[in-house]
């Protein structure tokens, strides 16, 4: 089993780190022919106009729709999600390209600028039921991403209470149902459709790999299918010394 992480921008790194604490050999993809040698693919986050760019640049478009046609199964985590989701609102002009595949509609920046960032527990109740350990997960919300409507075949796996002052009501900043009803209103920031799963926080910044066992077993994997370190995916085949962990919140 080996799981490549889409390496060109991003919180490539950390995710390689969590591949290697649960033993799944991780490979750096960069390149469309890469995709070949991998079982399951993560698109970290990042900043999604940049990743874009970059994508377009080394021609990955159309590996990367491939590869989720093959049915593999594909995790976006946060500007990753913003890549897997159909439509995006909340672009820089121009909009960008988006690799589709989840039947969503994601506001590219729903919680804020970079100094809105946020943690939070969220009631995570299918990846407890699977993976065990807490009912919560620690989601770190980095300018993030939130999904505002979901397709039939769109499983939701967590959600959150939208912030005062912000609206789920698609191209509209004035006042919020919640507001209107007095309800508390929410926004969708975990799914799974088939072989897509997409996260608006970062667990690979955490020190609980319950999403990434999750999605390995989406691969048909678990922890027996261990195969060693992470490789840097180079191609010069250089074996540079493995990364010691990377410092996580705790
Ligand atoms: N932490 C993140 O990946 C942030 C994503 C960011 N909102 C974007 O548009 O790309």
């Amino acid at each position: 089993m080996t799981v490549g992480v889409l390496a060109l921008q991003g919180s490539f790194n950390e995710h390689l780190a969590a591949l290697k604490k649960i033993g799944v050999k991780g490979l750096q993809i960069r390149k469309p022919e890469q995709l070949e040698h991998v079982n399951a693919l993560i698109i970290p986050g990042g900043e999604s106009t940049t990743m874009a760019k970059l994508a377009e640049y080394h021609n990955l478009f159309p590996a990367l729709r491939n590869f989720i046609k093959t049915g593999k199964p594909v995790w976006g985590t946060c500007a990753g999600l913003i890549f897997l989701a159909d439509k995006a609102v909340g672009q820089k002009l121009g909009g960008q390209e988006l690799v589709g595949g989840l039947d969503c509609t994601v506001h590219r920046n729903f919680f804020g600028s970079q100094i809105q960032s946020f943690e939070a527990d969220l009631l995570v109740p299918e990846l407890a039921a699977t993976e065990g350990g807490p009912a919560t997960f620690r989601g770190v919300f980095i300018r993030a991403p939130a999904i505002l409507e979901t397709g039939p075949d769109v499983q939701v796996l967590a959600d959150y209470a939208v912030p005062p002052g912000k609206s789920v009501t698609l191209g509209s900043d004035v006042e919020s149902q919640a507001e209107k009803t007095g309800r508390e209103e929410k926004v969708i920031v975990a799914v799974k459709q088939g072989n897509l799963l997409a996260t608006a926080f970062h667990p690979e910044l955490t020190t609980d790999t319950r999403w990434h066992s999750f999605f390995l077993k989406m691969a048909g994997g678990d922890q027996s299918f261990c195969c060693g370190s992470s490789s840097n995916g180079d191609d010069d085949g250089d074996q540079r010394q493995a990364r010691p962990d990377l410092p996580v919140f705790q």
